[in-house]
């Protein structure tokens, strides 16, 4: 059990709720990247057979609502920002809403106090000597990084007495338009060559596509790390340009080439030297805010003792996050930007009034109900009552080959959970609709939204059974839209005259539903009237209401009241 103690004298004890029975098992499934949108032939969801997720929309309104999953509804700067797994899940288990990451860089930037905090003083020691080496996500996304952010800290960071700098730059296509990385790299080389006016000595030094190359999570293919290692820190990649403009339209030429998954390449200078490996004396900062897919590649910069792969060579750097992305890790150990203080989620509470929790997803979304869930925290709050258990994803396989993905194995390893009566709370992410949606595959995307219902329909069986209740949900919008649109909503066409894809997530509220036979005798649970404006952060509260607990008065209402049946 953690032994923070309580906050600004709350406590931890939570009440018993009035009228709700404790003991049921609650079933809490997030369908990832599960939105709202209208018909049409660019929404998998609905172009999906999906009966069982179209059963319980019928109980609308009492047991079916929408709720916001975008924007400052979950913590992000403003209502024009998409929601993302990240968030989302923070949302959905902390039932507070925080300022995130990329409004915390934000605040930092605009007021200057990035340079002035523990983290920038770190890395400054080495800009007399040493280069300070820029590695992140080239995206105006801002779910893992901003372009805006990044020339921001360019400028800054020069201002600030670096002389010389290497950017070492993960194209995006996943959470931007593919084909968007050539735009970027024109932008950034543009800004790089205004610092070299200014005496900067300032390059584009590697890269290679997000997916491939670098931003691994949850420790899914190291390879994908050790190609990003290899490139950024030794120099050393299969493709060698003369400058990262010729990379990315070169490497875009191949017909299969994407920006997603672009073959790692390294910048060489006149004798085919690379200009920008990572030495001894050097600093480092990876400027992405998020951590999932920064906590790999935070562990080989500064753990000393590493196995995951052969590092070669293990340069002596200061190394700084933007975040910092473990809580509970301290990695990295610098950072130039507080995360925020994620506090008292509704995991913990639970813990602590003794509710047992199982939560399972497979590899590539395992970290969402586990570490995103408890506020971007590692392990357990009290190994005696959790159990949190990984479904190993395919490695190697584009999810678009591989539609259903693990919907099935997870659904079944829920049932269990939900039928051997050891859980009160079992906890799942089901990813077809995010994994499959980021690929832009419409007729893939389309199978995996039907295996995801098929899994719900298990789950929700298995409820059934052991007369509980089911809370189903999603972090945020993607495989409800698979176009880009304009301004009125019609899609968009390319310059061959074809719809373009919208790989990303949407801005779009997504649903929830609650059910099962445990809200029914003698009173029934139905979603209130007098919250229209609800979003994720309801969640936490909603669901401890269905273990028979009042929620804590900070979190966000409940969704739900009881009524005589
Ligand atoms: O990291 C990713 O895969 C995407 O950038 C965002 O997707 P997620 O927020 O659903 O993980
Ligand atoms: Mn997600
Ligand atoms: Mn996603």
């Amino acid at each position: 059990m953690a032994t923070r103690p309580p906050a600004e004298g709350k406590r931890w004890e939570l009440t018993a709720h009035p009228r709700l029975a404790k003991g049921k098992v609650v079933g809490v499934v997030v369908l990832d990247g599960w939105g709202e949108a209208p018909p049409d032939p660019f929404n998998c969801i609905h172009a999906a057979d999906t009966p069982t997720l179209d059963a319980l929309k019928k109980a609308a309104p009492e047991r079916w609502r929408l709720i916001k999953a975008h924007g400052t509804a979950v913590g992000l700067p403003t209502d024009d920002d998409m929601g993302n797994s990240e968030v989302g899940h923070n949302a959905l288990g902390a039932g507070q809403i925080y300022a995130q990451g990329a409004k915390l860089v934000d605040l930092a930037l605009a007021s200057g106090k990035i340079y002035e905090g523990e983290g920038f003083k770190y890395i400054r020691e080495s800009f007399d000597s040493g280069t300070l080496h820029l590695i992140g996500l080239l995206s105006d996304g801002g779910v893992h990084s901003r372009f805006d952010q990044l020339q921001l800290l360019l400028k800054g960071a020069s201002e600030h007495g670096a002389r010389r700098i290497r950017v070492h730059v993960l194209t995006d296509g996943r959470d931007v338009l593919d084909g968007s990385s050539v735009r970027f790299v024109e932008i950034l080389e543009e800004d790089l060559a205004r610092l070299r006016d200014k005496g900067v000595d300032a390059r584009i030094a590697s890269g290679g596509g997000r997916m491939y190359v670098t931003m691994d999570r949850y420790e899914n293919d190291w390879q994908v790390v050790k190609r990003g290692w290899d490139a950024h820190v030794l120099g050393e990649a299969p493709h060698k340009y003369k400058n990262a403009l010729e990379a990315v339209k070169k490497l875009r030429e191949d017909p299969k080439a994407n920006d997603q998954y672009l073959p790692p390449f390294v910048i060489v200078d006149e004798s085919g030297k690379p200009v920008g490996q990572i030495q001894d004396g050097d600093a480092v900062v990876t400027f992405n805010f998020r951590a999932d897919r920064m906590v790999m590649l935070a562990k080989a910069l500064e753990y000393e003792n590493f196995d995951k792969f052969d590092r070669v060579r293990f340069p002596k750097i200061r190394y700084a996050g933007m975040l910092q992305y473990d809580g509970e890790l301290k990695l990295p150990s610098h950072y130039l930007v507080a995360p925020p203080e994620i506090e008292r989620t509704s995991g913990e509470y639970l813990a602590r009034n003794g509710v047992r929790i199982y939560a399972c997803s497979e590899t590539v979304k395992f970290g969402h109900v586990t570490f995103f869930w408890n506020g971007n925290r590692s392990g357990y709050f009290n190994p005696s009552l959790e159990k949190y258990e990984e479904i190993p994803s395919d490695i190697g396989i584009p999810f678009n080959v591989q539609p259903k993905m693990k919907a099935l194995e997870i659904a079944q390893k829920a049932r269990d959970a939900i039928l051997s009566r050891k859980f009160d709370q079992v906890r799942v992410n089901i990813a077809n609709g995010d994994m499959v949606g980021h690929t832009g595959d419409i007729e893939a995307t389309i199978v995996g939204c039907k295996a995801a219902d098929e899994a719900v329909k298990i789950i929700l069986d298995a409820i059934e059974q052991v007369g509980g209740i089911f809370v189903l949900t999603a972090d945020h919008g993607n495989a409800e839209d698979m176009a880009k649109r304009d301004k009125s909503g019609k899609p968009l066409l390319d310059k061959d005259g074809k719809v373009q894809t919208l790989t990303s997530h949407t801005l779009n509220p997504v649903p929830i539903a609650i059910g099962g036979p445990g809200l029914a005798p003698g009173i029934r649970g139905m979603f209130r009237t007098d919250l229209p404006n609800a979003g994720l952060a309801n969640v936490a509260a909603t669901v401890m209401n269905l273990h028979g607990f009042e929620a804590p008065d900070h979190y966000e209402p409940t969704l739900i009241e009881v009524v005589d049946k």
